[in-house]
């Protein structure tokens, strides 16, 4: 059996996925998911596959093969391993599917390296901890997480609300373990992970003590519900390449009394203990790192999308169309450049493990929430009305107006199949459903950028610029 065939076994647990006010029987062979299932299961596949093997997998101390985001990188090489790794997945899928490629399980694997960051305050994080980490990397588990309120108010605290239970809340605590009720949002890619980490991704205050709870559940978890948004999926690969595949989903989780185990219960009632594990910064670099290698493979996957636009209609030799597409090649060079340079100055952290540089991969991740929607202008802007002005279907090229269309639609440098089929794809990227999506998950995925650049500008060490003015000026 190969790692997709095991995955496709797992998906049938009884998981309550909500989507248009039904509960999906069977995720496998529904229309608005099984395109990506059979992605998923395609990439895991990868695993097996005697050329991508290696560079996808490792032995790990009990002897299972495990997925690279799950290896503890004690050699620099390592770190240069994992991104080889992250590539390969992301380039599977264009970078377009963020969840299956690692980032969460890079996560974990850096709470598990520094799992004794927080033995003092929740003495039995670092067992619980480990046994997790070993049981997802030995069984080959996907991971997302869910870490935000529901929005209602932002000037309001959780507990400040209204109804107590609307943001998760501890109910109560039995001797099996706590019992939640309330929602999280949102867990991009829920219904096709094997577990879910939910947690708060901002800090908590005092006064929400009973919101600050970090556990784990499977999507079949009893009393957990997902609820899907509107879906973006079509079954039609042909006028729909991406979202025929790649539509990875985002849902809501609603927890219904859920009794979490204490097993899967990593800290409770402590916002200074899920603080620190969530703002370390070995664990952030590890795991934003596949963050940027997928974001290369996107925007090479736009750059390339670009080129092909702009030379099916003969415009390639315009000085402004060369300024656009230039613009695109400076997008992949510079956050291209920003991977490689957080990976060349990867330090040995006193744990004895390599981590690569922070500031550059903040910098690409910040840089990336202003680059994509530019990009995605830039192929607009070189398209024209082009991605609109294609037929519904690719099929009516063949149909009772054949030879009238594939004479209309052909373009400078190709016949009309080519010419549509890179105009729906275009579509696909910038003005489906699935497209505009994409836009607003590089925009927010990794926090509000407000947010996160005033966050960059706090930790940046501004020291040795100051010092130089100083030098200068006495
Ligand atoms: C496609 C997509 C996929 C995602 N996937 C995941 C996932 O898998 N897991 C997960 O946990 N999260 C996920 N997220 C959520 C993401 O982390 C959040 O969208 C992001 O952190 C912003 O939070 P918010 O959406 O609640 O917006 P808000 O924080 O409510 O912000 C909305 C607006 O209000 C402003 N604002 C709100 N509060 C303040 C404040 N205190 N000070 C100043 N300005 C404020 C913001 O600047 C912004 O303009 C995803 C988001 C998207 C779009």
């Amino acid at each position: 059996m190969t790692a997709g065939d095991r995955y496709l076994k797992r998906l049938n647990d009884g998981r309550r996925v909500w989507l248009n006010g039904e509960i999906v029987p069977d995720l496998p062979s529904h229309p608005a998911f099984r395109g990506t299932v059979r992605s998923v299961a395609g990439i895991l596949d990868l695993q097996d596959d005697p050329v991508t093997s290696r560079e996808l997998t490792f032995t790990t101390n009990t002897g299972a093969r495990a997925n690279l985001a799950y290896l503890i990188p004690t050699e620099k090489e390592d770190i240069f391993r994992r991104s080889r790794s992250y590539r390969i997945w992301s380039d599977a899928t264009f970078g377009v599917m963020s969840r299956v490629s690692g980032f969460y399980r890079a996560q974990l694997t850096g709470w598990y390296i520094n799992r004794e960051l927080i033995r003092s305050e929740q003495p039995h994080f670092p067992e619980k901890l480990a046994r997790y980490y070993t049981h997802l990397r030995d069984n080959d588990l996907l991971i997302t997480a869910a870490g935000h309120d529901p929005q209602i108010d932002r000037t309001k605290l959780a507990s400040e609300l209204g109804e107590l239970y609307t943001a998760l809340r501890i109910v109560r605590e039995t001797e099996d373990g706590i019992v939640v009720r309330g929602a999280k949002m949102i867990a991009t890619g829920g219904p096709y992970m094997d577990e879910i980490m939910v947690s708060p991704h901002s800090k908590k205050t005092q006064e929400e003590q009973r919101y600050a709870v970090m556990f784990a559940i499977s999507p079949s978890h009893p009393g957990v519900h997902l609820i899907c948004r509107e879906s973006f999926a079509s079954d039609n690969q042909e006028d729909h390449p991406l979202s025929s595949r790649y539509d990875e989903m985002d849902a809501v989780l609603v927890f219904d009394d859920a009794l979490i185990p204490w097993e899967r219960v990593f800290i409770k009632d402590d916002p200074d203990a899920i603080w620190k594990i969530r703002s370390d910064q070995l664990v952030s670099a590890l795991s934003l790192h596949e963050n940027i290698a997928r974001l290369v493979s996107k925007l090479e996957f736009v750059a390339a999308v670009g080129t092909e636009l702009a030379a099916s209609i003969g415009i390639t030799k315009f000085a402004h169309v060369q300024e656009k597409l230039a613009e695109l090649y400076f997008q992949l060079e510079s956050v291209q450049a920003l991977l490689l340079s957080a990976e060349h100055r990867s330090k040995l952290h006193p744990l004895g493990v390599w981590v690569p540089e922070m500031q550059p991969i903040l910098t690409a991740k910040n840089l990336g929430n202003r680059y994509y929607p530019r990009a995605l202008e830039i192929l607009q802007q070189l398209s024209g009305a082009g991605m609109l002005q294609v037929p519904s279907t690719l099929a009516e090229l063949n149909g009772p107006l054949g030879p009238q269309l594939q004479n209309v639609y052909r373009g400078a440098d190709r016949n009309a199949e080519d010419r549509v089929k890179l105009l729906k794809l275009a579509w696909e990227l910038t003005g489906s459903g699935l497209g505009a999506r994409h836009e607003l998950y590089e925009r927010f995925y990794a926090g509000d950028p407000v947010r996160t650049y005033a966050g960059q500008y706090v930790e940046y060490d501004k020291q040795p610029l100051l010092d130089k003015v100083g030098k200068r000026i006495g």
